[in-house]
């Protein structure tokens, strides 16, 4: 059984109270150097408890992409669990954005390892890839739900490349990111503010989602917006992207506030002035 409020209420009132700004925690190799810390598992635990020291408590939300870790192997994959545990420790929601999708089977192996209570890797929520068929993040579906964690599950994704699968039109005639806008929007009826099971959808798309007719107000739950910042798009992207479904909205960005480091307070102020803008296109 949930010992905490659903994951959509604690996220709608974090941005709330805090503004719709997600930080990524993301420790490129050349963020390390630039920071002067070392490309291992040391440089990793540095960069990543700093961010944490900077925006916990400040931000709706961080986001550790499980990449940057992962390829640190083991050693790694330790950071990544600390830095989940810290920035839960700082009272923050962490996104873990490992992207996770496979047949329902080996999904709810990665529904345990990400989810489940008492894993070390198990954060708030989980970015999901639908593209095994939605039916197919069941397993997910479900542990978040019993748990009070969150999914947000790939729609249309900010890099140029996702518009040749999402954009495209099923035997049904709706476009594929309409598709799993639509499944998204079933599990979160009559959820209030916010169902748990949200979209990722990119601050740079453009026009996509009236080109795919998706309906992101429809969706009743978080739009996880990446792309802000080190990708281009800013305030004004951000509220033409979303329009009327802009409360739903959650902005990311990572190097766009990450460069400023690895001074904390100047972290810190990259954050601020990141949450000021988010909060000014979505809320204004
Ligand atoms: O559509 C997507 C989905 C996820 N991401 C991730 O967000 C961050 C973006 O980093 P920036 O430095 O702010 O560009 C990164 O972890 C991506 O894997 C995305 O960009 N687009």
């Amino acid at each position: 059984m949930a010992e905490r409020a659903a994951f959509g209420a604690r996220l709608a009132a974090a941005m709330d109270d805090l503004g719709p700004l997600c930080v990524g925690v993301d420790p490129h190799a050349s963020l390390l150097d630039a920071w002067g810390l070392s490309d291992d598992a040391a440089g990793l635990r540095e960069f990543s408890l700093r961010v944490v020291e900077a925006v916990g408590g400040r931000v709706a939300a961080v986001k550790p992409q499980a990449a940057f870790y992962e390829r640190h192997g083991s050693a790694g994959v330790a950071v990544l669990e600390e830095t989940i545990a810290a920035a839960r420790a700082a009272g923050t929601l962490v996104v873990v954005d490992a992207k996770r999708g496979d047949i329902g089977s080996t999904m709810a192996a990665y529904a345990e390892a990400f989810l489940r209570d008492g894993s070390p890797l198990a954060g708030d929520a989980l970015t999901v890839s639908p593209y095994l068929g939605f039916g197919s993040l069941a397993p997910a579906v479900e542990l978040a739900r019993a748990t009070g964690r969150g999914l947000f599950v790939l729609c249309l994704t900010s890099n140029p490349e996702g518009a040749q699968v999402q954009h495209a039109v099923t035997s049904s005639g709706v476009s594929v990111a309409a598709t799993m806008a639509a499944q998204a929007a079933a599990l979160n009826a009559g959820a209030d503010p916010l169902g748990s099971v949200g979209l990722v959808v990119g601050a740079t798309i453009g026009d996509a989602a009236r080109a795919t007719a998706t309906d992101l107000e429809a969706v009743n739950g978080p739009l996880l917006a990446p792309g802000v910042g080190a990708q281009g798009a800013g305030a004004a992207e951000l509220s033409a992207v979303f329009g009327r479904a802009r409360a739903q909205v959650l902005a990311s960005s990572s190097r766009g506030v990450l460069r400023a480091g690895p001074d904390v307070a100047a972290l810190r102020a990259a954050a601020v002035a990141a949450v000021d803008e988010a909060r000014a296109a979505l809320r204004g």
